[in-house]
């Protein structure tokens, strides 16, 4: 390849890059720029969700020689597991590059941090390969840059800036994608692997979303300041995501003191089950300060609703029937349905439409 048509592929991958909204995509469209670069090397792109106590990896894009790397690199990975991990906190630490040579295996890696606009790496790549690499690759380093700024981008539309969590805006846009392919995971089939292996079954997978509302929450505020009701909002936040840690649980803001999570599961009473983990793990938490603090929960499965409204309105009539009966509580719309306690949805909103 002569130098300026490198030069122009690198132009044009930078450019189809910046051109994907969707997480799922462009983050398989930057490894198969680097891929394409690096054709020598197994590129693999980790997100890295920082808790206070934990950190979260998940594998979300890869792409490599198959024939020539994948299957040593499987062993090799569930031997080095813990070599692995500690890597990847080196580097998380650190927020610099780190090379890594295994003699044994003749493999060189190279794990490249990517940090946000406050500098904490929010996903690493790893680059593994029986060729001795760069120590410092420019050409590594410049596209994780403009990938890193993109998503800082993207992020200031698509997150919630107290919590930062996804808003609104993007949970709309995943429901819809949902109802339009039901079968289809959370995430990208070919991302679908972490470090903490799930065998799950995906064909038989059904999405459920729930809504979350933080009960008495306007007390919250009055007693102890609205600055406080945020911490409370952050914390809350913060259960949320801890507890769902999943490669395809997304967890959203959707309102004041309203979130929605989205998880597949297979069935609904696993659905009940994972839900009610959380409103008793926060149920049990001391807050500081405010004490107890507890949620109510609605949830109905995603499918075949005609809108992103009809299905977050099924959810919050559950919410609603669990705020009525006491709070505190987990309740699934389809079974209240069947319990002749709520009203199916539609036929409240064809009502409405006859009041007008
Ligand atoms: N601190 C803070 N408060 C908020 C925010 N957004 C909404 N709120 C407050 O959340 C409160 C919601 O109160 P209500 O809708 O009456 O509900 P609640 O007091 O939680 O009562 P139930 O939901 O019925 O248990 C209001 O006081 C809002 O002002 C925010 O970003 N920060």
């Amino acid at each position: 390849m002569s130098k300026n048509n490198r030069k122009v592929d690198i132009v044009d991958s930078l450019a189809e890059i910046t051109s994907y909204q969707n997480r799922d995509l462009l983050e398989q469209s930057l490894v198969k720029t680097i891929y394409e670069l690096f054709p020598s090397a197994d590129q693999r792109l980790f997100s890295i969700d920082q808790h206070e106590d934990s950190i979260t990896i998940h594998l979300i894009s890869k792409m490599g020689n198959d024939n020539q790397l994948s299957a040593v690199h499987v062993d090799y990975e569930n031997r080095q597991k813990a070599a692995l991990r500690l890597m990847f906190e080196k580097v998380i630490n650190s927020g610099k590059a780190e090379y890594f040579e295994n003699s044994d295996e003749s493999l060189f890696e190279s794990f490249y941090p990517v940090l946000d606009a406050n500098n904490r790496v929010f996903a690493v790549l790893q680059s593994t390969s029986r060729v001795k690499q760069l120590k410092e690759e420019p050409l590594f380093t410049g596209i994780l840059k403009v990938y890193s700024n993109y998503v800082n981008l993207l992020d200031k539309s698509q997150k919630d800036k107290l919590t930062g969590l996804f808003n609104r805006e993007t949970l709309d846009q995943k429901i819809l994608t949902i109802l339009r392919e039901p079968h289809k995971p959370l995430k990208q089939e070919a991302l679908f692997s972490s470090l903490n292996k799930e065998n799950r079954n995906k064909q038989s997978m059904k999405t459920f979303l729930a809504v979350i509302d933080i009960d008495h929450f306007k007390s919250i505020n009055d007693r102890f300041g609205h600055l406080y009701g945020d911490e409370i909002l952050v914390l809350v936040a913060q259960f949320m995501t801890k507890n769902f840690t999943r490669i395809d649980d997304l967890v959203y803001r959707y309102g004041g003191e309203e979130f929605v999570i989205l998880i597949n599961v297979d069935s609904n009473q696993q659905a009940q089950q994972a839900f009610e983990r959380l409103r008793i793990n926060i149920e049990n938490h001391e807050f500081p300060q405010v004490g107890q603090v507890t949620v109510s929960i609605g949830y109905e499965e995603i499918l075949g609703q005609s809108s992103s409204q009809e299905v977050i309105a099924a959810a919050d009539s559950a919410l609603y029937y669990a705020k009525q009966t006491g709070r505190n509580k987990t309740e699934y719309y389809q079974a209240l349905v069947e319990q002749g306690v709520v009203k199916p949805s539609h036929i409240i909103e064809s009502e409405d439409a006859i009041l007008f």
